[in-house]
C-alpha cells in the first residue's frame, strides 16, 4: 500500500454549531499554503454516499440499520476519496466522520460503545484525522442558528434532550482523545475562532 503523507482533517459538532461556516475558510487558508485540499462530507463524499446520505437524512430506519449505513458510506468514501487523496499528499478536509458516529449514533440513539467500535475498527483499519475541530456551543444558541433554517431533516428535527446526548457524547469523546479532538468555542466570534483555527492548522 502507498504511504500516506497528506493530513487528514475532520470537522465536528451539533448541528447549527458553525461547521460549514468555517469549512471554506479552512480551505482558502490551507491553499494559500500552498497545499492540494480535498473538501469532502459524511454522510457521502462518493456518488453512491450521497445516494446513501439521502436515505439516511430522509427515511425512517431501524437506529442499528442508521449505524451501519453511516459506516457502509464511510468504507466507500475512505476508498475512493480519503485515501488516494492523502497518498498523493492532499490534506482532507471532512465535514464529519466517525466521531459523529458515536455522538449521534451512539449518544444520541443510544447504540452501544463497544459495537460502534467494531465497525470503526473494520472501516478505518488503524486510520484516524490527525486533527478534529469540534465546534461546540450550547443547545439555546445552535437552535437559533438554525431556525434561520427552512427546511429541517431528520437528525434536526430531533428534540433538544436528543441533541444534549449528542454533545455530551462529542465532549467525552474530545475528553478521551485530547490530542486529535480540539474543543472550539463556537459561541464566539468569527474572527476570534478563525484566529485559533490559524494557530491549530498551523501545528500540523
Ligand atoms: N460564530 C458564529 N457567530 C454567529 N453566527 C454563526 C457563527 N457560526 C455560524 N453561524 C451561523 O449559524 C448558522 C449555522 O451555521 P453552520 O455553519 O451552517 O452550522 P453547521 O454546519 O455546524 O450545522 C449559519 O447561519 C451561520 O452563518
Ligand atoms: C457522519 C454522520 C452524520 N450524522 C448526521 C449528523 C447530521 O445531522 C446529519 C447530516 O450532517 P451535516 O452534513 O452536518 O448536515 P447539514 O448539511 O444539514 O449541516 O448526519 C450521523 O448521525 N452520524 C454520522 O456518522
Amino acid at each position: 500500500m502507498r504511504e500516506i503523507t497528506g493530513k487528514f482533517i475532520t470537522l465536528e459538532g451539533i448541528d447549527g454549531a458553525g461547521k460549514s461556516t468555517h469549512l471554506e475558510w479552512l480551505r482558502e487558508t490551507l491553499v494559500q499554503r500552498g497545499h492540494g485540499v480535498v473538501v469532502t462530507r459524511e454522510p457521502g463524499g462518493t456518488p453512491l454516499g450521497e445516494t446513501l446520505r439521502g436515505l439516511l437524512l430522509n427515511h425512517h430506519m431501524h437506529l442499528e440499520t442508521e449505524a451501519l449505513l453511516m459506516f457502509a458510506s464511510r468504507r466507500e468514501h475512505l476508498a475512493e476519496v480519503i485515501v488516494p487523496a492523502l497518498q498523493q499528499g492532499k490534506w482532507v478536509i471532512s465535514d464529519r466522520f466517525t466521531d459523529a458516529s458515536f455522538a449521534y449514533q451512539g449518544g444520541g440513539r443510544g447504540i452501544d460503545e463497544g459495537r460502534l467500535r467494531i465497525l470503526e475498527d473494520w472501516v478505518q483499519q488503524g486510520l484516524q484525522p490527525d486533527l478534529t475541530l469540534l465546534f461546540d456551543v450550547p443547545l439555546e444558541v445552535a437552535r437559533q442558528r438554525l431556525s434561520a433554517n427552512a427546511s429541517l431533516d431528520r437528525f434536526e428535527q430531533e428534540q433538544q434532550d436528543f441533541f444534549q446526548r449528542v454533545r455530551d457524547a462529542y465532549l467525552r469523546r474530545a475528553a478521551q482523545f485530547p490530542s486529535r479532538i480540539r474543543v472550539i468555542d463556537s459561541a464566539r466570534s468569527l474572527p476570534a475562532i478563525r484566529a485559533e483555527l490559524d494557530t491549530l492548522i498551523a501545528g500540523l
